[in-house]
């Protein structure tokens, strides 16, 4: 389905908080932009394996405008398991250009491209093909994909998110990244003032119930350059995390 037109003045209200050339081109590590839509009760979806819409259109096409202001789109396997996303831009004359690379977080190899949704738009040249992050070389290995291969820390048993957008920018060329979730990804990364250099988060009008997915980090997180966008239904809040 089409886009609506994007709001007039969200352009400005995000300006600051889109990757910005300058640094781009000098920092070591990419640009990373944290955004997900969530309702008044903090959960991106009415519960595990159910896809809820909760953008209203005008904050959807926002969301379309941001893939385009990056070079990468990072998910959990959980999220590409059960929303199957297109991960594309439609925002824009040309979604083949303006689309961010697909980057699946993929430790347990789960996920295929074959008869995914974003198969279906690399081929018809509406999206670009996918980067999974494995960590050792994959057992199956699919056409048109590019695996990056980044190694698990011992202690957490997890990849290390700062090694892993360095691997990103080093090995793929990818400037900055934009991460949409899902829940066990945000819950991360809203711990990490040190890689995240900005959070957009739309908050619908709506409580999707105690059996939601919440997002919800394990300690307090502060925020500064708080600003909030107010839309027909849904707010936007952009913000950096604070250092405490
Ligand atoms: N409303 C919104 O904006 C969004 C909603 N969602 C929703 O979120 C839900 C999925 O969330 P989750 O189940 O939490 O899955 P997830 O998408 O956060 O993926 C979790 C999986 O990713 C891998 N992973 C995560 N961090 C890792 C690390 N540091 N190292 C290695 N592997 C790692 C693991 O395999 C883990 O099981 C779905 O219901 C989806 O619809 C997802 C994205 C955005
Ligand atoms: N911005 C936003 N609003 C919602 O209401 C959502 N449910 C999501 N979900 C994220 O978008 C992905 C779907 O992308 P495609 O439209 O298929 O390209 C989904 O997997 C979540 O990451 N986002």
């Amino acid at each position: 389905m089409a886009l609506r037109p994007l709001c007039g003045d969200l352009p400005l209200f995000l300006q600051s908080y889109l990757p910005n050339a300058v640094e781009k081109g000098n920092a070591i590590q990419p640009f990373i932009t944290l955004t997900y839509a969530q309702s008044l009760d903090a959960r991106i979806s009415r519960g595990p394996g159910i896809k809820t819409v909760i953008s209203h259109p005008e904050t959807k096409t926002m969301t379309h405008y941001l893939r385009h202001h990056h070079d990468g789109i990072l998910i959990g396997s959980g999220t590409a398991l059960v929303d199957d996303p297109g991960l594309n831009c439609k925002w824009g004359p040309n979604s083949f250009a303006n689309s961010p690379r697909p980057i699946i977080l993929d430790t347990k190899q789960k996920w295929r491209f074959n008869g995914s949704k974003i198969q279906e738009l690399f081929n018809k040249r509406q999206g670009k093909p996918p980067i999974v992050v494995v960590t050792s070389d994959p057992l199956i290995k699919e056409e048109h994909v590019e695996y990056a291969i980044c190694p698990i820390d011992e202690a957490t048993e997890r990849i290390d998110w700062k090694k892993l957008f360095e691997i990103l920018k080093e090995d793929f060329n990818i400037s900055s990244v934009m991460v949409e979730g899902g829940a066990n990804v945000i819950n991360q990364l809203l711990l990490r003032g040190d890689i995240i250099n900005s959070l957009i988060i739309t908050i619908g009008s709506t409580f999707l119930g105690n059996s939601g997915t919440e997002v919800s980090p394990p300690q307090t997180v502060n925020l500064k350059d708080m600003t909030w966008w107010k839309g027909t239904t849904d707010v936007v809040l952009c913000a950096r995390l604070a250092d405490d």
